[in-house]
């Protein structure tokens, strides 16, 4: 989404800065240089052309086929001036190269292949239509010249997509490594307090939505703080990452998420599944976290156990995720209080 609005910041601007240099050269233009009438009448086609376009893009809300629509107006109004100022000899073909790399920027690499193809095709129509149609600029170019100027322009265009797709790629790959990263807690790889949080917050909408059940498990290991005080913080780690693998491998994968909470302390999000499921998926955790072996050395190992406390609302029962995770950390305490190790429930 935020991507998308980026995107859609660039479109609106470049047609506002396509419809401001269309209407000040086609004032200015005739003052600085000698031309026909022909190119002023253009100018204000395509200076109202192009502020429709502007004023279009503006008001429409981010869509993948505004940037299409913005090459559509740009090519209408570059084509027929390229053709009756001298063809491939125009200084308006110069224009042609930064078409790709707009496009890879604010839209696909498919849209780039795209509008690149329909360029060079364009191109080599222009070449093979010169003669045909007047050149108001009145130069005489030699053909050898107009056929190196068309071989370098289509070098060009081409060289522009492919730059933009790959600087595109690149940014990409950063980006979901960036978004990755924010999401991910770094000492344990599952999902961190804010990316579950999120996920909370989703699962509880949709929950209301279609009146279906969600559970909150709340996890914390037991004697932690012992554990780090006989072992050392490296072997505390090593229990985390452990416990952290238990509920990766507990959890339905396509519905369910888990996630580190703060401390030695997680949460597991359990969609569509009624309170008996939820118990049935927090014992299996409980299972898995006590019969793990974590090794302190080569010959020794220890063994941590885990508390949990499940609560289960269904959708018109649900109020904010804070309210639900104090139902489940209210009685996690209480599990701890009545020995550790075992999971206790809310009351419906
Ligand atoms: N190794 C390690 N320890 C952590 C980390 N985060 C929190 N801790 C430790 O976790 C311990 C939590 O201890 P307590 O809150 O007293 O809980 P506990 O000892 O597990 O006792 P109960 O929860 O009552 O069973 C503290 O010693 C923290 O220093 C971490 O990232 N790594």
């Amino acid at each position: 989404m935020f991507i998308e609005k980026i995107r859609h910041v660039i479109i609106v601007k470049t047609a506002f800065l396509n419809f401001a240099l269309t209407l000040s050269a086609t004032i200015i233009r005739p003052l600085i240089v000698e031309q026909s009438i022909v190119f002023t009448y253009m100018g204000i086609f395509n200076s109202f052309v192009l502020g429709c376009v502007f004023l279009f893009v503006k008001k429409a809300q981010p869509k993948d086929w505004q940037a299409m629509l913005l090459v559509a107006s740009v090519m209408l109004v570059l084509l027929p001036i390229v053709l009756v100022s001298g063809g491939n000899n125009s200084h308006f073909s110069y224009l042609f190269p930064i078409i790709p790399i707009f496009v890879s920027l604010v839209s696909n690499a498919k849209y780039t292949w795209i509008t690149t193809l329909i360029i060079v095709v364009c191109l080599l129509a222009i070449y093979f239509s010169s003669g045909l149609l007047p050149d108001y600029t009145y130069e005489n170019v030699p053909q050898n010249k107009t056929i190196a100027r068309t071989i370098w322009l289509t070098f060009s265009v081409l060289f522009a997509c492919k730059f933009g797709i790959e600087f595109n790629r690149i940014i990409s790959t950063l980006g979901n490594k960036l978004s990755e990263q924010a999401e991910i807690d770094v000492l344990t790889g599952i999902h961190n307090r804010r990316s579950i949080m999120l996920f909370l917050q989703h699962a509880m909408d949709e929950a209301k939505l279609k009146n279906t059940h969600l559970s909150v498990l709340m996890i914390d290991l037991d004697h932690f703080k012992q554990i780090n005080d006989n072992y050392g913080h490296l072997v505390g780690d090593q229990c985390l990452r452990a416990a952290a693998q238990c509920l990766k491998q507990g959890i339905r994968q396509h519905t369910d998420q888990a996630g580190r909470y703060g401390g030695e302390e997680f949460i597991v999000v359990i969609k569509d599944a009624n309170e008996q499921k939820a118990f049935e998926i927090a014992q299996q955790i409980l299972l898995e976290i006590a019969q793990t072996s974590i090794e302190i050395d080569t010959i020794n190992s220890i063994n941590v156990t885990a508390t949990i406390g499940l609560c289960t609302r269904s959708g018109d029962n649900l109020t904010s995720i804070e309210h639900f995770i104090e139902l489940a950390d209210k009685v996690l305490y209480l599990g701890k209080e009545s020995g550790r190790n075992c999971v206790i429930k809310a009351a419906m």
